[in-house]
């Protein structure tokens, strides 16, 4: 497969193999087939990439924020002139449709804009002073190397957001993307490093995710901690964290809860809500996956959904015909086979899909069950699959409070067409984003993140760039 080749560290400046002993394979989600087989970062191989990230710190940080703006914008740049090879990478090693890898490239590109932007106003304050000899004044200041670690589902986006946000502010930043999504997140760091990012700015590290993770936390060249990823992943992260008394990020996902009121039409929000539950195969962390609907438009909301879900068109991603791609590996597949066994044995309906997809690929067709218990693990656990679980409700103080009974909260979704009503579930319903009768929710300019166990902190929007700055008081007499 000509379009990918074996994935490579890129430390102090260096593409290069790892040195670990173990090897990683990439596989192409679609079809089993195994992409490329790379070595793992060595322990030396970390410590290199941290002792260059402390001189990456240093020449980065030296630079004015105009400068450090402008290789962000020519990155963007060369990101989108690089599109149609990365999507197709991206493809092949996660699986969307060309059409979403596109789309993951360009909001990449956008969020380095934002941040080329929002690095320009990391502004400081002159504070009134108690004495009449004494000036103070506040200096926003990178807060040194960064360990950021991303997911394989939006592999490229997510990155941008964290290394946008980290070197606008100034900070060097050592990043370990998924063990399985690789390549075109070394696109994404090639950009940067062309765009004339200092070679020691940005580290790629590819490696065993406890080994590396473990070993950058505890350096104490590393300043600041950012994770997306698993709830289970996240606690081992922040514990680490805690240990060495580094800030954290942490962007967990969650099980968006969706209401649908009595007076909404059922027909459209089902339109609606389709635009995001089938992309990247409903692996996303905002992902509607928990549907509460108004008894009155129950029956005709599921219907409609099996509709949609019966039209999809599973298959390779590089089919234009290809409507919804496999699931990024065979374990989803299986996490989400047992949901929906487990949903049946529970009492609910099957109403459509329930079964695998074509091929050898990990494809799982969209499945819509109807009736689903509250108790069902699958309206317990973020299914991060094409899976529709419905139920009905009969007052809005019932549909808030099923959305309210899990300890998550990233995103929720409403729709109603009353004021009072989508006051109320944007303002009760515990998240972190409310979308009100429409699914946009995350864009460069507005923060993201969650409540309660979904997570600490928030990414983007003016919040973003804030935990990649520290500030100090300067009195001056
Ligand atoms: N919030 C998100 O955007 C997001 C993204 C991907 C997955 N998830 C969640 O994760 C769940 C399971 O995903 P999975 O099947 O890939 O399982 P998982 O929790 O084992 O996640 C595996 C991923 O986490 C990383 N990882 C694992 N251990 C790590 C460590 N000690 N340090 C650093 N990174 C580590 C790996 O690189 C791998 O890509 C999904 O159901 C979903 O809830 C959330
Ligand atoms: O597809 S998007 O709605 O743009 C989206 C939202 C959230 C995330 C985070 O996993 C990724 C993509």
């Amino acid at each position: 497969m000509s379009s990918y080749s074996t994935p490579q560290q890129y430390i102090a400046g260096r593409w290069r193999e790892g040195r670990g002993a173990a090897s990683l394979h990439v596989t192409n989600p679609a079809n089993g087939e195994v992409l490329a087989t790379y070595a793992a970062a060595h322990p030396q191989d970390i410590d290199e990439a941290l002792s260059a990230a402390q001189d990456g710190f240093s020449r980065w940080s030296a630079l004015t924020a105009l400068d450090r703006s402008a290789c962000l914008r020519k990155a963007a740049a060369l990101l989108r002139e690089r599109a149609p090879l990365l999507g197709l990478q991206l493809t092949l090693e996660q699986g969307k449709p060309l059409a979403e890898s596109g789309r993951e490239i360009e909001q990449a590109a956008q969020m380095l804009e934002w941040f080329a932007e929002e690095g320009r106003r990391c502004y400081g304050h002159t504070i009134p002073s108690r004495w009449p000899t004494t000036r103070f004044h506040t200096l926003r200041q990178p807060i040194g190397p960064v360990a950021a670690f991303t997911p394989w589902n939006f592999p490229v986006m997510l990155s941008a957001s964290k290394l946008g946000a980290a070197l606008a502010a100034g900070c060097s930043v050592v990043l370990k993307p998924a063990e399985e999504t690789p390549l075109a997140v070394s696109g994404l760091v090639r950009c940067l490093v062309e765009a004339g990012v200092p070679a020691n700015a940005v580290q790629l590290l590819l490696g065993v995710p406890a080994e590396v993770s473990s070993a950058l936390i505890a350096s104490p060249t590393i300043r600041k901690v950012s994770f997306t990823g698993s709830q289970a992943v996240g606690r081992q992260i922040a514990a680490l964290a805690g240990q060495h008394l580094k800030p954290v990020t942490l962007e967990l996902g969650g099980h968006a809860p969706v209401i649908v009121c009595a007076d909404a039409d059922p027909l459209a929000a089902v339109q609606t809500l389709v635009q995001i539950k089938l992309r990247n195969a409903g692996q996303i962390c905002a992902n509607p996956s928990r549907f509460f609907v108004h008894r009155s438009r129950y029956e005709a909301f599921v219907a409609a959904f099996a509709s949609v879900a019966r039209a999809t068109r599973m298959g390779d991603g590089r089919d234009a015909a290809t409507t919804m791609g496999p699931l990024a590996s065979e374990r989803r597949v299986r996490a989400v086979r047992a949901l929906v066994d487990d949903a049946r044995a529970q009492g609910a309906r099957l109403v459509c899909g329930g079964e695998p997809g074509p091929g050898l690929g990990f494809f799982y067709a969209p499945t819509v069950l109807a009736e689903v218990p509250a108790h069902a693990r699958i309206m317990q656990e973020e299914p991060f699959g094409p899976l529709v679980p419905v139920a009905p409700f009969d007052t809005l103080d019932e549909a808030i409070g099923l959305a309210n009974s899990l300890p998550v909260g990233l995103a929720a979704f409403g729709f109603t067409q009353d004021l009072h009503s989508a006051r109320r579930i944007g303002e009760e319903v515990r998240a972190g984003a409310v979308a009100l009768n429409t699914v946009a929710l995350m864009q460069p300019e507005t923060p993201f993140g969650g409540v309660l166990d979904s997570g600490i902190g928030r990414e983007n929007g003016l919040q973003g760039i804030e935990p990649y700055l520290t500030t100090r008081t300067i009195a001056t007499a």
